[in-house]
């Protein structure tokens, strides 16, 4: 074992490691230390990475050193390239020129820079210390930007190497891309702008038909959508709380082209799509998957404290079998053609090499599936080949003591020294989840030959980061069932869903795209109930079972994974309590983040929506009812903006049992409709999907207006190309700053309205909602296109910003660093309260001259209603 060093409290001291064969003496519980004073030595750990040959011993040392260091934080500019690229240049001007000066104690600062792996700047990393951020004015500037950004989505926080994955999908517009495993939600983010594309220029275009030729890229991207992109990001994840969290976090992409499900990705559900009368169910195959899977996180040593006090070689051992489920069943779901990347935080071969080579066996060899070489891709990426030996690590005990460790070469040697210990130590206990499938491949024929190379791993050193395993994989040919099984004679176990057992069941033979009828499929067909039985046949008609995958039906699969991202997770491998096996529909996310989104969601953490997704909402079930192309409510809203015909009146739809318009009118793209339509009865587990386009508008005088329904911040994007009625341009920034500093602004009938142009445009348009319509423009002018939405009242008007996202945009556009919102309405409101109060404890008859005092202030009690309501 260890040969040494220094016990470590991060910085860039000196590894902490206390020679080899003792027991580990790191068992003191510092959970509730600051990290900075948390051991950064684990014997176990270090024993693995140091003797296991992964890397020699030079650089060995390096990295070990460097994964006893903290983090650099990182981030990334979020949004469309012309977004994130306006963003990135108000961050480069006004921030790093003064931060790059600052010195501390007399020395100079590490300013925040590029990581160079990624191009066009929009990926950074920053060292500084916290100390220094709070005392240096310009760092203390740029970090409340860069929370204000990161608030209204502009910025997010990710780790450098998770930022890896999706950029070796190869995603174009239009692509249908699985997210398995994607919560809490960094990558399924990136997906998404990558299915985008530049869409919105092509909406552009495409609406005002100056280019007929919107439709298509001319790398493929498929924009017929009017312009938008056609494609769909599907992002699953098992967990309910997690999958809260991963609706959180899409929510704020707007993006109708987006679906969230919740289910154990091993055996993801079929998709039905339509197929004609007579013809063979169609089934969706996706061109893109991610499979970015629970693991066990050791390569988030730099930050994640658990690592150091609990690594144990039984994580990789107890998640390897998940991992291959997972993998192998994404690619089952894959196109042939397509393509899907596996990816892990950890550094274990048995989570890593080991089940990318399982899978591919599994799935008939290198002519169905093969590693991609993406030496070409990424090029500033500093990486090291895949592993194609490694030595398999496990501890044994007696009676749960006297651990001791083993390094194992192969599946033979574990074997052996298994049985030799049976006959000379029989108490003494291995892991019983050791399988076949856990050890390098055997040596094949170059044809044969899985080229593990091909993989990639990131260690901390490279590029001063967390470690990460890529690998990208690519569908050759159809799999037939019958190529991963050991053979037609033999059977198979499968884990019996929620019970944990094992029961054989007989092998089928088939291929990949007839293995195809759902669990839900038989539920609905059974009845509601849904038996384990039931599991159990559809387990066997899409398992894939081969020689070295025996391990998928060897292993017990409750499982504890860290995630990376600093999440621990606890996840049970096959749904149970609360999923399809008792017939249970799951959960609304939906309701409840709604709800939180009303109040402003994006300022609400991830925690606390977690906090407040309680276990009894995971009972509710989620609804999305499509209305019909010809509803007459939706034909009146689309007229009073004057929407094209063009623009697709079928895709609109309500969250309620009954199918009602009531409330909020959401809006997705024509696949995701096809999806959610064909499949919500098939105990689908849809979470979310859908951009809220219009909201009732609730006012006591609603009856007076010709359409009371508002435009929202989430869909207005899409919707603005299309309109041609109720359009406001605003092309000063002092008007634009006027709306934003003040919620709602006077607007006379007569005189200066002190709107500016604005004011000139609204003064004859009728009461209700606009767009408020911003070009970008060079110089003194605004750095990208805006739309909003505002209301026109009476008397005054209401920009529908809420004060977050106003004090976000005065930053960012006007270095307005602490605004000071003026509200005239609610500072009314709190004076009549208080006026009320005060003469109701002089209990005088005062009402006529309350009614007085708001004389003038047209829709005060309306709008106040309107404050809470935002
Ligand atoms: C490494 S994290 C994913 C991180 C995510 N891709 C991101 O970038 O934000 C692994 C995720 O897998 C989920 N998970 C665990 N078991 C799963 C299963 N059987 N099916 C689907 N998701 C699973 C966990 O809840 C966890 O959120």
């Amino acid at each position: 074992m260890g040969r040494g060093g220094n016990r470590n409290r991060g910085g860039n001291r000196k590894p902490a490691f206390r020679g080899s064969k003792g027991k580990n003496r790191n068992t003191r519980d510092t959970r509730t230390e600051p990290w900075s004073d948390v051991i950064r030595g684990n014997e176990l750990f270090e024993g693995y990475y140091r003797n296991g040959e992964f890397l020699d011993e030079k650089e060995f040392e390096e990295m070990w050193k460097y994964l006893a260091t903290n983090l650099p934080n990182s981030f990334r500019f979020t949004g469309t390239k012309a977004d994130a690229l306006a963003v990135r240049e108000i961050f480069k001007k006004r921030y790093v020129p003064g931060i790059t000066q600052v010195t501390f104690d007399g020395e100079p600062v590490d300013p925040p820079r590029p990581v160079n792996a990624f191009p066009d700047e929009l990926v950074w990393d920053m060292k500084t210390d916290k100390k220094v951020i709070r005392r240096s004015p310009p760092f203390a500037e740029f970090q409340k930007f860069l929370v204000a950004e990161t608030t209204s989505g502009n910025i997010s926080r990710q780790e450098v190497v998770s930022m890896i994955p999706p950029h070796f999908l190869d995603v174009r517009p239009g692509m249908v891309v699985l997210d398995m495993c994607a919560a809490p939600g960094s990558k399924s983010a990136q997906l998404a702008e990558m299915i985008h594309g530049d869409e919105e220029e092509r909406v552009k275009k495409a609406a005002t038909n100056v280019d007929t030729n919107a439709d298509f890229d001319n790398e493929g991207g498929d924009y017929s959508d009017g312009g938008r992109s056609t494609g769909l990001l599907i992002a699953n994840d098992t967990d309910f709380k997690r999958a809260g969290m991963l609706v959180h976090q899409v929510k704020r992409l707007n993006f109708p082209n987006l679906i969230v499900t919740q289910h154990d990705a091993s055996i993801f559900p079929s998709i039905e799509l339509p197929s004609g009368l007579g013809e063979k169910r169609q089934y969706l195959k996706f061109d893109r998957i991610l499979a970015d899977v629970p693991c066990s996180g050791d390569g988030t040593a730099r930050k994640n404290v658990n690592v150091w006090q609990k690594w144990t070689p039984k994580d990789a051992l107890g998640l390897h079998n998940l991992q291959m489920r997972i993998l192998s069943r994404g690619l089952q779901m894959l196109k042939k053609g397509g393509r899907l990347v596996y990816s892990t935080c950890s550094m274990n071969p048995v989570e890593n090499e080991a089940v990318v080579a399982s899978a591919i066996e599994t799935c008939g060899g290198v002519s169905k599936v093969q590693l991609v070489d993406c030496s070409n891709h990424l090029p500033n990426l500093i990486r090291k080949p895949g592993l194609s030996k490694w030595k398999v690590y496990d501890t044994s005990t007696i009676g749960g003591e006297k651990k001791t460790a083993h390094l194992f070469n192969s599946w033979d040697a574990f074997c052996k020294t298994k049985n030799k210990y049976q006959e000379q130590e029989p108490g003494r206990t291995f892991s019983p989840k050791i399988s076949e499938g856990m050890f390098p491949p055997a040596t094949a024929s170059e044809e044969e030959r899985i080229p593990l190379e091909r993989c990639m791993r990131v260690y901390p050193h490279l590029q001063d980061t967390g470690a990460f395993f890529i690998a990208v994989l690519e569908k050759k040919d159809d799999i037939k069932v019958s190529q991963v099984q050991t053979s037609s004679k033999e059977t198979t176990s499968i884990p019996t869903v929620g019970l944990g057992a094992v029961t054989p069941v007989p092998s089928k033979s088939a291929t990949d795209s007839e293995v195809e009828p759902t669990i839900l499929e038989k539920q609905a067909n059974a009845g509601s109930e849904a038996p384990s039985q039931k599991r159990k046949l559809e387990r066997v008609e899409e398992s894939t079972t081969p020689k070295r995958a025996k391990v998928l039906a060897s292993n017990g699969d409750n499982v504890g994974t860290k995630g990376d991202a600093s999440m621990q997770v606890n996840e049970a491998a096959e749904p149970t309590a609360n999923g399809l096996a008792n017939g249970n529909v799951t959960t609304s996310t939906n309701e409840l983040v709604d709800a939180l989104a009303d109040k402003a969601v994006s300022k609400i953490s991830s925690r606390e929506i977690v906090k407040k997704l309680e276990p009894s909402s995971q009972t509710q079930k989620e609804y999305f009812e499509y209305l019909p192309a010809d509803d007459p409510t939706i034909a009146d809203i689309l007229n009073f903006f004057g929407i094209s015909d063009r623009f697709p009146r079928d895709r609109f739809m309500v969250k309620n049992k009954e199918g009602l318009l009531l409330n909020k009118l959401y809006y997705t793209s024509e696949l995701a409709k096809t999806i959610i339509s064909l499949n919500k009865d098939r105990g689908m587990k849809f979470v979310h999907c859908g951009v809220i386009m219009f909201v009732a508008h609730k006012t006591r005088d609603k009856d007076l207006l010709k359409c009371p329904w508002r435009l929202q911040g989430e869909g207005i994007k899409i919707l603005a190309p299309w309109a041609s009625k109720r359009i406001i341009k605003c092309v000063s920034r002092t008007t634009l700053y006027k709306m934003l500093i003040e919620m709602f602004p006077k607007l006379p009938k007569e005189g200066n309205t002190e709107l500016g142009e604005v004011g000139e445009q609204l003064v004859n348009l009728e009461p209700g909602c606009c767009f408020v319509k911003i070009e970008k423009s060079e110089g003194e002018g605004f750095p990208f296109d805006m739309v909003f939405p505002l209301w026109r009242h009476p008397g005054s008007i209401n920009l529908m910003v809420d004060k977050d996202d106003r004090k976000a945009i005065l930053l960012r556009l006007y270095n307005e660093q602490n605004p000071n919102l003026i509200n005239h309405v609610a500072d009314a409101a709190k004076m009549a309260e208080e006026k009320t109060k005060a003469n109701d404890a002089m209990e005088e008859e005062t009402l006529g001259e309350d009614g007085e005092a708001f004389e003038g202030e047209e829709g005060v009690n309306e709008v106040v209603e309107e404050v809470i309501e935002e």
